[in-house]
């Protein structure tokens, strides 16, 4: 099913998204609307707890329907993806742990990252291979064994096969966290740097004002405020006007 939400169909589009723990009154998320334009990133901040990672899942197509109830409508480049599997829903995501598969190389796990891609010759594939890893200064990394790579460079590997897998939208769950200081802003500098090259619509969770800062995007809180970088904008609740450039209400804890 296709259509189009406020002008912004080739973003990422979120429309009145709710999620609760089954068997709780509560609404962990409720009715949460927003817009990310391609390029741009959408950081949500908010106490442990409050449904930042859930959301991400909800969105992804991992969440538990065992543990939660959710609705709302997701839309990508255009298409509604709420009803697809995880595997339909071309949607990336990277948590704070890089996972790279240990039994293959690194060119392996980025070949894995293409397998559902449409380029059937060798090397052809071999070739985006070699580039990714030379835009990540990574040239010549091809045969490693991933146990061998710095911390720097297995975040890099692994959003290098994310992005060969050709996502319509990205979702970062606190890539940074776990990366020493000098690490964290050279590597969040080489994400931000990609998604607005490949105009990717992202969404961030993270703890890290400098984080947001350095995404200079809209920055929700889950919860009721909003905030841009090291300000408060505007205090939200659910159904709250739309806030420029994107639209969003509110999410309740
Ligand atoms: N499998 C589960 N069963 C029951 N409750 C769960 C389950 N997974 C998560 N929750 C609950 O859902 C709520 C939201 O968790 P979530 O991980 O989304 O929070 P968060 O905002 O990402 O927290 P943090 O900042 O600590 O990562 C928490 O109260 C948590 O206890």
């Amino acid at each position: 099913m296709t259509g189009g939400i406020s002008g912004l169909c080739q973003g990422l589009v979120l429309e009145c998204i709710s999620i609760a723990v089954k068997g709780e009154s509560r609404d962990l998320v409720g009715g949460l609307s927003l817009s990310v334009p391609p390029g741009q990133v959408l950081t949500i901040m908010g106490p442990s707890g409050s449904g930042k990672s859930t959301l991400l899942s909800y969105i992804a197509g991992f969440l538990d329907p065992r543990v939660f109830a959710a609705s709302g409508r997701i839309m990508v480049g255009g298409e509604f993806i709420e009803y697809l599997p995880a595997e339909d829903r071309h949607v990336g995501i990277l948590f704070q742990d890089p996972v790279l598969f240990p039994h293959l190389t690194v060119a392996g796990n980025l070949l894995f990252g293409l397998r559902r891609g449409r380029w059937r010759d060798r090397r052809k594939r071999q070739a985006m291979v070699s580039d990714a890893l030379a835009s990540a200064g990574l040239a010549g990394f091809e045969d490693r064994d991933p146990s061998t790579l710095s911390g720097g460079q297995k975040a890099r590997v692994t959003l290098l096969r994310t992005l060969l897998s050709q996502p319509r939208a990205l979702l970062l769950d606190e890539p940074f966290g776990k990366l020493d200081v000098a690490l964290r802003e050279e590597f969040r500098s080489f994400v931000f740097a990609h998604v607005r090259e490949r105009g990717l619509p992202t969404l961030l969770v993270t703890h890290d004002p400098a984080d947001a800062e350095a995404a200079a995007g809209v920055v929700i809180q889950l919860n009721d405020v909003v905030v841009r970088p090291s300000r408060i904008v505007e205090t939200i609740g659910d159904g709250a006007s739309p806030v420029a450039p994107l639209s969003m209400s509110g999410s309740r804890r």
